[in-house]
């Protein structure tokens, strides 16, 4: 090691457990960031800073205004760039001594096999069920510990998958897509920055600690609740599952496990369409300039599905608010059965379901409508200045 590099790495390599041999491990490993949103971000920086000598970001979308509150390795001048080029910019200006390898591709099963195996570590900081699958399974098959994190609203879950090798993987625990009932994504139901912080940031210390020689083998599952207190518990979890398709039976049919799986079906597919399902009673879908039209001169039922919190934000004027929860109680107490009655969320998903009970109940059902794309799609169709999120 250079001399600049005692100095700028002193304060860790003073640590126990740390010293000179835990720092050139650092700088000799390789670290995969899936992932360069609101975990990835501050893992990213860490790792870099740290010294780690190879970092890869893989992460198949652009940089848009509304990630630049916890996705902190991007600004305002990166905006439309691929956030893996975004994130390999700002950790070389951070440590340009380290090799950062962007990857601005969507991680499949056709890829991810030689894209993992080309790092130590994988740090799964993806928002997906189908990816955190994938992830999960091919960390198993190319032998590497997975340190995955979640976080949403004010939560967060920070787990390390097939620790050594014999650790438990994500299919061990979650043998099916966990249920989150009445949640959605980041973008559905929200989440604090710091959330994703706080979890973003534990990632980048196992990877440390697990590089360093520093982390136990103990699996367990960290849960981290802002508003509670204690903030963070920790629950020691099973052991593999013997009859475990991701990393149980003969390790020479994992390969085809995986280029078999599909995992977007497996964890339920994409949002349902209710009406192309047939769940819709009748096709009373309506879109925003439509809507718009209809608003005109009369004064028709508005009732917004979303919450008190969100509609405070901003609402279509005359609209009333009436969250989902609440309309599911009493859905009679919300339904015109004179004239028409126009549903609205944010994203268009929530207000189909909210349309479809109000039909069942009203004596004219083909009079209720719902807002195709949400007011979302409103702020972009009929009016730019509406400060939908
Ligand atoms: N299979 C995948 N391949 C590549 N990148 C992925 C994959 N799945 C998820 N990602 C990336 O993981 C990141 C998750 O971060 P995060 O949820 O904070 O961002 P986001 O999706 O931009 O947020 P929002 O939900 O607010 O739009 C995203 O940047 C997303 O592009
Ligand atoms: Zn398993």
């Amino acid at each position: 090691m250079a001399l600049h590099e005692y100095r700028r790495y002193g304060r860790q390599m003073v640590l126990d457990g740390i010293g000179l041999s835990g720092q050139l491990k650092l700088k000799k490993s390789s670290v995969l960031v899936v992932g360069a949103g609101g975990l990835g971000c501050p893992a990213i920086q860490y790792l870099a800073a740290a010294g780690v000598g190879t970092l890869g970001i893989v992460d198949h979308d652009v940089v848009e205004l509304s990630n630049l509150q916890r996705q902190i390795l991007h600004s305002d001048t990166t905006i439309g760039l691929p956030k893996a080029e975004s994130a390999k910019a700002a950790s070389e200006r951070l440590q340009p001594m380290i090799k950062v390898v962007s990857h601005a591709c969507s991680l499949n099963a056709a890829n991810a096999r030689a894209i993992l195996s080309k790092y130590d570590i994988i740090l799964d900081c993806t928002d997906n069920l189908p990816t955190r699958y994938l992830l999960s399974d091919t960390a198993v098959l190319v032998g590497k510990p997975l340190v995955s994190g979640a976080a949403l609203k004010f939560d967060g879950q920070l787990c390390v998958y097939n620790l050594g090798n014999t650790g438990p993987c994500y299919r061990c625990i979650f043998p099916k897509p966990p249920k989150r009932d009445g949640e959605g994504t980041c973008e559905e139901v929200g989440v604090l920055g710091v959330v994703t912080g706080v979890i973003g940031t534990l990632q980048a210390m196992e990877a440390i600690k697990i590089i360093t020689g520093l982390r136990d083998e103990q699996p367990s599952l960290l849960i981290f609740s802002a508003l509670s207190s204690p903030s963070f518990r920790t629950m020691k979890l099973r052991s593999r599952r013997p009859d475990c398709p991701g990393c149980g039976g003969d390790p020479s049919t994992r390969d085809r496990f995986v280029n078999e799986q599909d995992y977007v079906s497996f964890c339920g597919g994409e949002a349902p369409n209710l009406e192309e399902t047939g769940k819709v009673n009748i096709g009373g879908r309506i879109k925003p300039n439509a809507l718009s039209e209809s608003l005109k001169g009369t004064s028709p039922t508005v009732i917004d599905v979303r919450s008190p919190t969100e509609f405070s934000i901003c609402h279509l004027p005359g609209s009333t608010n009436v969250p989902l929860s609440v309309l599911k109680r009493e859905p009679t107490a919300h339904i015109s059965q004179i004239g028409d009655t126009f549903v609205v969320c944010r994203l268009g998903n929530d207000s189909q379901t909210a349309a479809n009970i109000l039909r069942s109940v009203s004596s004219d059902p083909s009079k209720v409508f719902d807002l195709i794309g949400g007011l979302r799609a409103w702020s972009k169709e009929v009016d730019p200045m509406f400060p939908i999120y």
